[in-house]
This record gives structure tokens, sequence and C-alpha cells, in this order.
């Protein structure tokens, strides 16, 4: 079975390549999707590694909004030049008239779907980027959603589904607080903790379906054929040991670490 790597070093000002060799796997290049909640404050650090930016409808009002006050020394008009999304989708119920028409003037692209009223604006914006030009190589593409966790639970759930929906992509949820990504069960998993901006906290949650045997290294509980369910055990509440966290499991996974305060 193959090894999946994985590491939250897009949370650090430069992202370091994977190893001193050139045998390493290729870079990941990153896209952004900005929800329509609170930008959180390392906004702009993922803004300026991502090679494209969304806002998933409401979610250009906060770039719009907020993102002038992450540089209280800057014009706010300057701030908001420099961090223009190329891409605003969604149904449009909350994007206000005013961002639309600012932006569209700096040439970012609009697609309504306000038709489609069974997928989330999160969903139309993953299908985008999985539906844009081969120039994004999906291979080594990493989706990073802001302001998908707090708030209104039906939506954190609805963010947590397209997880599930687009399994076959590599997509991490952010808020402030902590990070959560999908571990396929096609794959071994080796996560590379960067101490300096994540842990100790952590869980591994059967949220699809249950497991009936998931083994772990790395982690202060760690589980050995283990078997978890909703209603019976999930690994809540544990704590990272090690620098590398191995997992392999008969089940789709959701891995969630917290994020240190000082990033
Ligand atoms: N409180 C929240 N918690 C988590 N995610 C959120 C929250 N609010 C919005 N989002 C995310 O941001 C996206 C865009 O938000 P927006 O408010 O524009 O959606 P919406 O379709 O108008 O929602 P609704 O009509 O249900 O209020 C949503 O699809 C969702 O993924
Ligand atoms: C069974 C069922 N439940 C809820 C909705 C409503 N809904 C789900 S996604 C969405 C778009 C939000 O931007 C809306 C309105 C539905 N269609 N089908």
């Amino acid at each position: 079975m193959e090894v999946m790597t994985h590491s939250s070093k897009f949370l650090l000002p430069s992202i370091p390549r994977s190893s001193s060799s050139n045998d390493g796997p290729p870079p990941l290049t990153y896209a952004l999707v900005v929800l329509n909640q609170g930008l959180p404050r390392f906004a702009p650090l993922l803004w300026n590694h991502a090679q494209l930016r969304l806002c998933a409808d409401g979610g250009a009002n906060r770039v719009y909004d907020e993102m002038p006050g992450m540089f209280p020394n800057e014009d706010p008009l300057d701030v908001r030049h420099r961090f223009k999304p190329d891409v605003i989708k969604g149904d449009m119920d909350s994007l206000r008239p005013e961002v639309q028409e600012f932006y569209v003037n700096l040439g970012t692209q609009i697609v309504d779907e306000s038709y489609d009223q069974d997928t989330t604006d999160l969903h139309k914006c993953i299908a985008f980027i999985r539906d844009s030009t081969p120039e994004l190589d999906k291979s080594n593409l990493c989706i990073l959603v802001v302001g998908a966790l707090g708030g209104r639970f039906d939506h954190e759930i609805g963010n947590l589904n397209v997880l599930h929906r687009f399994s076959n992509l590599q997509i991490v949820l952010l808020s402030d607080d902590c990070l959560i990504y999908l571990l396929p069960k096609s794959h071994i998993h080796e996560i590379h903790i960067v101490p300096s901006v994540e842990g100790p906290h952590c869980g591994l949650i059967p949220i699809g379906a249950p497991s009936l045997s998931t083994t772990t290294t790395g982690l202060q509980w760690d589980l050995t054929n283990t078997e978890m369910r909703f209603g019976g055990l999930i690994s809540t509440s544990n704590i990272v040991r090690e620098d590398k966290i191995t997992v392999h499991s008969d089940s789709d996974l959701l891995w969630t670490i917290s994020i240190r305060k000082s990033t």
C-alpha cells in the first residue's frame, strides 16, 4: 500500500522543500478558498502561498471587510487591490453588490450558480478547482479552506461532508484553532508534525463509516488494530508524542490537530 505524506508547513512564513535531496515528492501547489466567516489571523500568509484564490459567495465580503484591518498602517484600497480573489463562486445570496462590483472592476471572475440549491458554496468552489485548467496539477494540489469551523453546525457538517465528497482531492479545513483533513483508507498515512505551529491536541474520527481496524504510531493513546465507531470509541483529546505520526485504517478517517496560538 502506498504512503501518503502530510504536513502543515503551509502555516510557516516560507515553505521549506520536502527534503534536502531531489528524490522527495514534488512540492505541493496550494489553492485557497475563503468562506463566509471571520478570517483567521494567518489568512494573508495562506493567500500569499496560494496560486489560486477563490471566495465562496459571502467569503468575498470577508476579504473586502477584514483584510484592511490586518494591515492597519496601509491604505485600505491598496490592501484590497493586493488581495484580489481570482474567482467568486456560489449561489450569490450573501455577496454584497458593492463588493461584487469592486472585484469585477479588478478582473475577478464571478460564477453565479444560484440555480443549484442542492450543493453548498464550498462544494461549488471545490468543483471549480477540480474542473479548472490542467495547469493546476491536481495530484500535487492542496486546497486550503479558511473559515470552515466554528459557527453554524449545519455549515460545519456540510464542510466535513465536502471532504468525503471530494476524497480524491487533498483538502484542509481550517479555523483559527485547528485544522482537519481526510485520511483515505486507500493509503498508509505519514503525518509530519510542524511543532512550531500545531499540536499537541489531536483526534482521529471515523465520521463516514465505522473502522474495524485502525493502527497508529506517535500518539499518546495509540491504536492497535482498534475498532472505532460513532457511539463507541473514537479518538478525541489525543496528544501527538512524536514528530511523525503514522495511521493505517480500513476506513476513511478525519485527522484533526490544534493550531498553536502563536501562529
Ligand atoms: N458559520 C459557518 N460555519 C462554517 N462554515 C460557514 C459558516 N458560514 C458560512 N460558511 C461556509 O461559507 C460558505 C459561504 O457562506 P454563505 O453565507 O455565503 O453561504 P449561504 O449559502 O448563503 O448559506 P445559508 O444560505 O445557509 O446561510 C458556505 O457554503 C459554508 O461552507
Ligand atoms: C435535503 C435538502 N436539505 C437542504 C437543502 C438546502 N440546501 C442545501 S445546499 C443549499 C445551498 C446553500 O448555498 C441549500 C439551500 C436541500 N437542497 N436539500
